[in-house]
């Protein structure tokens, strides 16, 4: 270890609960194109073993268009889009059933997430897919995410992998980002072109100088390479997410990473407050809608944390729908803001109303018992 910051960080990683582990093509095919099915069951009993230990582990693996090339007879990427998308398409699913039968051998259950940038930015679908994360790993189950580079273009996509990682690390609130690659960390430059490259083992705080050291990606098969990697740190980092990049082919690395040793580069989380996680979804969005609530709905979610529950609602204001940033007033003063789950109308005919009524009064099976999470809940005062 490099200084007393680095063991101290490297310390505290046994204790992180969510994990997500980002898997690049390069690591996941052999030069050839074919897939390096020893790293595919080496990557299923790794993270099951560490689902078994009690850490919730969710996977971002690139791959798509690597496996369906070889099936539509290509030899190198193609330039284009259609056929990219093509060639995803067959891919994504070589890819889930080799991750289906390796993780099946280790008795996990896999599920798959495609994303876009859209689900990330707006605040409905961002709603949808933290949901569906949070559920998925409530049930053990293992949800493996990528790109749905099938049906988007370079306009609605996140674009590579290491970003959509941390931006997945975000989404579901993760306590760590490990990014697996062909290189055993950040160096001062490109080491595959500068052999006097130094290695750098811990950042404790990032800044734009990494950036500058980031050079493309290493081989034909990659995509970004360190520049997109550095992206992801300042997205992790900035979102009070630590992250750590290493070399794939160490023997168990993500279990040496859990334990602490020091492998790869480590980039230490900024010292975020865990509300501002929520604050840049819910502050960052204008205001649709108004909820006033009751004194013992104000004091449950401003001394206790609760979520908005529609007993404590006494009216809604503002044509908002689900998924709007929404504040949350006492009488005329705003006690909090968040995310709602219910369209104003709907607010508005189950507010003072018990749990169990909300289907009845709704016309339809609720959705949510909450109005507003105490995930997507941020308290103002
Ligand atoms: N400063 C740097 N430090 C380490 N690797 C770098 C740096 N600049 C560029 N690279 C390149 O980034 C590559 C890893 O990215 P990439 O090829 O996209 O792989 P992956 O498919 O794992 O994402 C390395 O093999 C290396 O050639
Ligand atoms: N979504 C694409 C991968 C994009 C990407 O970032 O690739 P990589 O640099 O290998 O992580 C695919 O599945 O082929």
């Amino acid at each position: 270890m490099n200084s007393q910051d680095e063991l101290k960080a490297r310390q505290a990683i046994p204790a992180k609960k969510r994990v997500v582990v980002k898997i690049g093509t390069s690591s996941l095919t052999y030069p050839n194109g074919k897939p390096n099915l020893r790293f595919f069951d080496s990557m299923a009993r790794q993270l099951m073993d560490l689902q078994n230990r009690g850490y919730e582990m969710v996977l971002v693996s690139s791959g798509a268009i690597a496996m369906g090339m070889p099936s539509l007879g290509y030899t190198t990427k193609p330039k284009n889009l259609p056929e990219k998308q093509a060639c995803a398409a067959v891919g994504q699913g070589t890819l889930m059933h080799l991750y289906e039968k390796f993780f099946h051998e280790y008795g996990g259950i896999v599920s798959q997430i495609l994303l876009t940038k859209g689900d990330a930015l707006n605040p409905k679908r961002y709603l949808y897919a933290r949901g569906c994360l949070d559920a998925l790993l409530a049930l053990d189950a293992i949800p493996i995410v990528n790109e749905n580079d099938a049906v988007t273009a370079d306009e609605i996509k996140v674009g590579d992998n290491d970003t959509l990682s941390a931006v997945v690390a975000s989404i579901c609130e993760a306590d760590l980002l490990i990014i697996l690659s062909d290189v055993n960390g950040l160096y001062t430059d490109n080491p595959s072109a500068n052999p006097d490259a130094q290695f750098i083992s811990y950042v404790g705080e990032f800044s734009r100088k990494y950036m500058d050291m980031a050079g493309g990606a290493g081989t034909a098969r990659g995509t970004g390479g360190m520049q997109t990697k550095m992206k992801a740190a300042e997205i992790c980092t900035r979102s009070g997410i630590d992250m750590v990049i290493a070399n794939s082919s160490i023997h168990d690395v993500l279990f040496s990473i859990m334990d602490g040793e020091a492998i790869g580069t480590l980039f230490q989380a900024d010292n975020v407050h865990p509300q501002m996680k929520k604050r840049q979804i819910i502050i960052g969005s204008a205001i649709k809608g108004r909820i006033y609530v009751d004194k013992g709905c104000r004091d449950a979610i401003v001394n206790n944390g609760s979520s908005l529950l529609p007993v404590g609602i006494l009216r809604a204001e503002g044509n908002f729908h689900v998924g709007d940033p929404v504040s949350i007033c006492y009488g005329d003063q705003e006690i909090a803001r968040g995310i709602t789950h219910y369209d104003a109308e709907d607010v508005n005919s189950i507010r003072g109303c018990q749990t169990d009524d909300l289907s009845e009064r709704l016309g339809y099976e609720k959705t949510y018992d909450t109005v507003v999470h105490r995930n997507y809940l941020l308290v103002i005062r």
